[in-house]
This record gives C-alpha cells, sequence and structure tokens, in this order.
C-alpha cells in the first residue's frame, strides 16, 4: 500500500491525514493546537506540526507529503534563514491603515486587475507595508517573504537557520495569490508592488539582490511549483525522512476545493475560524468593489472567495457566554423558530473583514423581553454568521459562479443546528459532506498528484442534505439591522 500525507496548519491547529493512494481512504491522523492570537511565532507551528506527525504514527511509511495552510500570514526571513519577527495572520487588523494607503497610492482597479483582489488588512502585502511604517528595522532586514505553508515546507525539508537556503523557498499559486503581489492569470509575481509596499528603492534593491529572483524588491519570494512538481527532503529528520517527495502544497481553501473535488455548480462554505464562500471556476474574478477575492486554485483554475473574520469562534463564544457544549448549544438553537423571534446578531466581535470593517464591534438587536431567551440567541448567533457568508455567496454568484448547492465544511459545520439552519438562509441545497478534515484530505491529494503527476480520483461521502427550507425572513431582519448599524 503507498501512503500520501496532507497537513493543514490552520490557525487554531495542526492536523495531518494519511492516505491510500489508490483509495483514498483515510489510514491515520494526528494533531496538535497552535496558540491564541493574531501574532505568532512560526516556530509554534513548526512544533505543532512535529507533534500532528507525531500523533498520526509518523511518515516512515509515507511516499509523499503536501501542506496546506492557513493564507495571508506574513513570514519575514533575514539573509540567515532567521524569522525576523512574529508572523502577523490573516486576521490580525493592525495593517488596515497599510491597506487605506496602498489602495490610495495603486487604486482598486489597477489592484483587481493586476492581483485579481482589492487588498484589506489580512492580505500578506498590507502587513508589509505595515512593517516598513512601524517597524522599519525589520523591514530592512527582510531577505525573503514567505507564507505559513511556504515556510512550513522549507522547514520540513530540512531547511532553516541551521541551513538557510532561501532560494528552496517553493509555494503554489493558490497560496500566492492571496499576497496581493501575484498575478493569478500571468503566474507571476508582481513584484512593482512589493517595492512599493516595502518602500524600498528599486535599483537600490537591484543592487542588493540576493538570489535569481530578487529582481526590484531586494526580496526573495517562493518559486511557485505546479501541482505536479515536487522537491523532496533535502536534509531528513526523525519527522521527515530524507528523500520524501514533496508536492507544492496549498491555501487552506483551495487544499478544501480539492479534497472536496469541488467543481462547476460546487459553492464551498467553510466555517472554521475564518468563514469563507468559494468556488472553482475557469474565469477569473476581477472584483474592484474589493468584496471578492480573485483568488487561484490549486488544480490550475480560480477560486474566486469571501471571507469572514467572525465564524466558528462566535459559536464559541456565545456557547460559553450560555454555559453550554456545542451539542446544548445545537439543542437550544433549534428550540427556537427561524428568525429567532425577531433577535439579531450581527456577529462583527473582531472587526470584519467582508464588509470591510476592522474597527467594527458586534450588535445584538431586536431585544425585546419576549426575545431575549437562551434558545434565540443560540439561533441568532448561528443566523447572523451565516447572513454574513449568506451575502458572500450572493457576491460570487454576481461575478458570474453558477453554483447548484452549497457544500458545508470546517470544524462548525459539524454542528447540526449549523446545518438546519443553513437550509434557511441559503437559497440553495446544502449538503453537508462527511466530517473530515478537508484542507489536509486535499493536501494528501496534491501530494499523491506531486507523486504520480496525476491528480487522483477519490470518492467523497456525503452524509446529510437538511431539507430546503428557505426563509428569507432571516436575511432580511438581518439586513435591516447591519444596515440601520454600519
Ligand atoms: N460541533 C461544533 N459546533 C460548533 N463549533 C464547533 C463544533 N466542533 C468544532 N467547532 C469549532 O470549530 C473551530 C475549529 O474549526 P476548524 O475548521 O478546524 O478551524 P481552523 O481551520 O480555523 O483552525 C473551533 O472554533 C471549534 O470550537
Ligand atoms: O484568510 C483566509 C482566506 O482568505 C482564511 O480562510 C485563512 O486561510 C484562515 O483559514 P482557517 O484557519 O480559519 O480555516
Amino acid at each position: 500500500m503507498t501512503l500520501v500525507a496532507g497537513v493543514d496548519s490552520s490557525t487554531q491547529s495542526c492536523k495531518v491525514v494519511i492516505r491510500d493512494l489508490e483509495s483514498g481512504t483515510v489510514v491515520r491522523t494526528g494533531r496538535a493546537t497552535h496558540p491564541e492570537g493574531t501574532e505568532v511565532d512560526p516556530e509554534n507551528w513548526w512544533q505543532a506540526l512535529l507533534a500532528a506527525v507525531d500523533d498520526a504514527g509518523g511518515l516512515a511509511d509515507v511516499a509523499a507529503l503536501a501542506v496546506g495552510g492557513q493564507q495571508h500570514g506574513m513570514v519575514v526571513l533575514d539573509a540567515e534563514g532567521r524569522v525576523i519577527r512574529p508572523a502577523l495572520l490573516w486576521n490580525d487588523t493592525r495593517s488596515a491603515p497599510a491597506a487605506a494607503d496602498l489602495i490610495a497610492e495603486v487604486g482598486a482597479h489597477e489592484f483587481a486587475e493586476r492581483t485579481g483582489s482589492v487588498p484589506v488588512a489580512s492580505f500578506t502585502l498590507t502587513k508589509l507595508r505595515w512593517l516598513a511604517d512601524t517597524e522599519p528595522q525589520n523591514a530592512a532586514r527582510v531577505a525573503a517573504v514567505a507564507l505559513p505553508h511556504d515556510w512550513l515546507t522549507w522547514r520540513l525539508r530540512g531547511f532553516g537557520p541551521q541551513n538557510p537556503v532561501l532560494a528552496e523557498l517553493v509555494t503554489d499559486r493558490s497560496d500566492a495569490s492571496g499576497t496581493s503581489y501575484f498575478n493569478p492569470v500571468t503566474n507571476g509575481y508582481d513584484r512593482e508592488l512589493l517595492v512599493i509596499a516595502l518602500r524600498r528603492d528599486p535599483a537600490a534593491a537591484n543592487a542588493n539582490a540576493i538570489a535569481e529572483n530578487t529582481e526590484n524588491a531586494g526580496v526573495l519570494l517562493p518559486t511557485v511549483l505546479d501541482p505536479a512538481e515536487s522537491r523532496t527532503v533535502v536534509v531528513g529528520s526523525p519527522a521527515f525522512p530524507e528523500g520524501l517527495v514533496v508536492g507544492a502544497g496549498a491555501g487552506d481553501n483551495a487544499a478544501a476545493a480539492l479534497g472536496l473535488d469541488a467543481r462547476d455548480g460546487d459553492a464551498v462554505v467553510s466555517i472554521g475560524t475564518s468563514g469563507t464562500v468559494f468556488a472553482v471556476t475557469a474565469t477569473p474574478a476581477h472584483d474592484e468593489t474589493g468584496t471578492v477575492a480573485g483568488f487561484a486554485d490549486a488544480s490550475g483554475a480560480y477560486l474566486p472567495l469571501v471571507a469572514t473574520l467572525n465564524a466558528a469562534r462566535i459559536l464559541d463564544s456565545t456557547s460559553a457566554l450560555l454555559g453550554v457544549d456545542h451539542a446544548e448549544f445545537a439543542r437550544l438553537a433549534l428550540e427556537a423558530q427561524p428568525g429567532s423571534d425577531g433577535l439579531v446578531l450581527v456577529p462583527y466581535f473582531e472587526g470584519e473583514r467582508t464588509p470591510n470593517l476592522p474597527g467594527a464591534t458586534a450588535t445584538l438587536g431586536g431585544m425585546t423581553l419576549a426575545s431575549t431567551t437562551r434558545p434565540n440567541l443560540a439561533r441568532a448567533t448561528i443566523e447572523g454568521l451565516l447572513c454574513g457568508l449568506a451575502d458572500g455567496l450572493e457576491a460570487i454568484l454576481a461575478q458570474g459562479v453558477a453554483a447548484r448547492r452549497v457544500l458545508l465544511i470546517g470544524g462548525a459545520a459539524q454542528n447540526p443546528a449549523v446545518g438546519a439552519i443553513a437550509a434557511q438562509v441559503f437559497d440553495l441545497p446544502v449538503v453537508v459532506p462527511q466530517p473530515a478534515e478537508y484542507v489536509a484530505a486535499g493536501a494528501a491529494a496534491q501530494a499523491a498528484w506531486a507523486l504520480t503527476g496525476s491528480r487522483p480520483t477519490w470518492p467523497i461521502a456525503m452524509v446529510s442534505e437538511p431539507p430546503r427550507d428557505y426563509r428569507p425572513l432571516i436575511r432580511e431582519q438581518y439586513s435591516a439591522l447591519a444596515r440601520s448599524r454600519y
């Protein structure tokens, strides 16, 4: 039996899934947690990866591996391969003013044309501008910029401060497309944008070039690999045997699309730390309003995507407030009526990314003595979270995407109330695939692709299709409160 492994280095944890190459059957899994916070020392991801691999029984019998990871995180390396400062994650909003400055300098239309997306604070480029303005000494030391999955791939292949070959950094086009300095249509970096963000002098940067692909910015960017391309572990370790085939990997949402084998007609809604809505398309998106990010996918196509900052953790937070676990939270929510008797939550607890309101706070509206009950609060929380994603789906459909069903994944999709209420919020059939780590499963598919040269065709099991029960009232009252407040 030939085995392949996929990793999901996500916001809250690291997951490893080991699959049989022939059938796709999951044979072993492992996981380890990540620290809290929106600023994280990448060393924590490395330690969690080692722990998750160990938890999965090791990789001694595995032929290939690929890493999927949370998108956008800024990992800056110096010329000696050291991480210069803790990574700023996708959900860190401190670079919101930098995003506004960059849009004023470059133009929203120009960004959408050149990179597929108009940057908000999540995007790597804005974090680099924040670094240049706030920590110029750190910015001056930047010799390479990597994303979380690029850096982990580099580390596990035997590179790092002990073997600082920056030119061995690799990535894929799906994750690169979340940087705001990559063009998903030409599949090339837009170094001019990088220079602008870092406030580097292009001429001086040229003179300081430290490797072949550093022209303009003096900053090395990871080589973008195709899905069938591979590298190997160069310096082996107890966790990662020398010679292990390593694929390009992917951004987590693109990896999930691979893991689900998402095709024409599928809209994927993922409810993890982030809420995301995306589809695999043959044509690129260029939404200059900034609502839809025009990402690349991991198979050579495109991945128009809308992301929200407030997703599974909102359910965690309201469950804690109510003093119940997820199962009881679901029971409470399903006890209430659709529309929660008028109680409405616009859940911008951590600011919001879509719509772009980084400084916003949440609003609970429609409170009366009758509506303010525990079941209504549980339901209103789920309704509010899903309404934001339904708005996102509408924006994706407006890009010309034809969706015939919604595939619901991510940690919170395991909550039965989320599936049932999704069938009332989305005006499309909702399908819940068998609970699985679809990002890690997709990364394993990427590893199989790199190993064999062709994309695997593995079956996907769907477990439930909550009856279609669209209730427009839920979105109407949500939109009314959101419009009046923001
Ligand atoms: N049954 C459930 N109901 C609601 N939320 C859940 C449930 N199971 C897991 N979660 C939440 O899902 C989140 C983790 O989902 P995951 O997709 O792994 O996130 P990420 O990829 O961002 O790390 C956590 O916030 C967790 O509390
Ligand atoms: O920022 C985005 C997509 O643009 C997020 O989807 C991150 O990629 C984090 O994903 P999770 O860890 O929450 O799944």
